[in-house]
């Protein structure tokens, strides 16, 4: 079985104090799929790198932060370089969330540059992408991302390419006021992100989804076949939901799994 990635996005969330509870939590339910079958991540923000890297111990759970700037170092204030991100030996970094698009003034152009300087650093780009609402009424989904796809690895080599991560987060399914993706809409996109990728000599990089992930739609979507990963916002800021979440998810790939020659010939 191919690796299944399972993780969460904390954004402007969670304390110090808080992020040490969550991973006590988590270390304490650690499903046994975690780091085998399942590549398990949490991104704290910024300020609770450190005790999160310091908690996570050797537990099998990968660390994220959630933005970065693309200078090495320089006059920017209020940002954050990859050579302090990876003074916390993070193993991921967030790039291109719609809300950064939305609030932050980020474009295809900076999360290129972006995406450039984490390679650099060898951190591991987890890209976002998504498409609004009026792309969807017009049919124009996966058009929309596969153009975010290709601007943010723009200029890249297929070796560095391979090295990151791709989200399909639906503008209209994320938070509160939105709706999840169905399995089928959710796989559509995903296939066309998929052949995008290997045009650009990229085949096996993970695409994850995320977007109102929930433990009612955790398993159909997770037995979507071109759908490797859920990254989850609000129902895995508990330790509890993440892990229910991980149970759900696993059980549904598990049956994925083709049944071996062998057993079918014994009858
Ligand atoms: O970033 C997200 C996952 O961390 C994403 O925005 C989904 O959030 P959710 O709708 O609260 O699951």
């Amino acid at each position: 079985m191919s690796t299944f990635w399972i993780g969460t996005g904390w954004k402007m969330n969670k304390t110090v104090a808080e992020t040490r509870r969550y991973i006590a939590d988590l270390k304490a339910r650690l499903p046994d799929e975690a780091g085998a079958d399942c590549a398990l991540f949490i991104i704290p923000p910024f300020t609770a790198l450190a005790a999160a890297r310091e908690a996570i111990g050797a537990a099998p759970v990968l660390l994220g932060a959630q933005n970065m700037h693309w200078a090495e170092a320089g006059a920017y204030t209020g940002e954050i370089s990859a050579s302090m991100l990876e003074e916390f030996r993070i193993d991921l970094v967030e790039l291109g969330h719609s809300e950064r698009r939305e609030y932050f003034g980020e474009t295809d152009a900076t999360i290129n540059l972006k995406v450039k300087a984490a390679l650099r650093h060898g951190l591991r780009p987890l890209v976002c992408v998504g498409d609004s609402a009026e792309e969807r009424a017009a049919g124009a989904s996966a058009a929309a991302v596969v153009r975010q796809v290709r601007l943010a690895f723009a200029g890249l080599t297929r070796a560095e390419i391979g090295r990151s991560l791709v989200a399909y987060e639906p503008v209209w399914a994320i938070g509160e006021s939105g709706m999840p993706a169905t399995p089928d809409e959710a796989g559509a996109v995903h296939v066309a992100l998929h052949d995008a990728l290997k045009e650009l000599g990229a085949p096996s990089v993970p695409v994850l989804y995320g977007g109102s992930v929930n433990l009612e739609n955790a398993a159909a979507l997770a037995a979507e076949p071109a759908i490797d990963g859920l990254f989850v916002g609000r129902a895995a800021w508990s330790a509890e939901g993440l892990v229910s979440l991980v149970s759900r998810a696993m059980a549904a790939r598990k049956r994925l799994r083709p049944v071996p020659t062998e057993a079918i010939t014994a009858g």
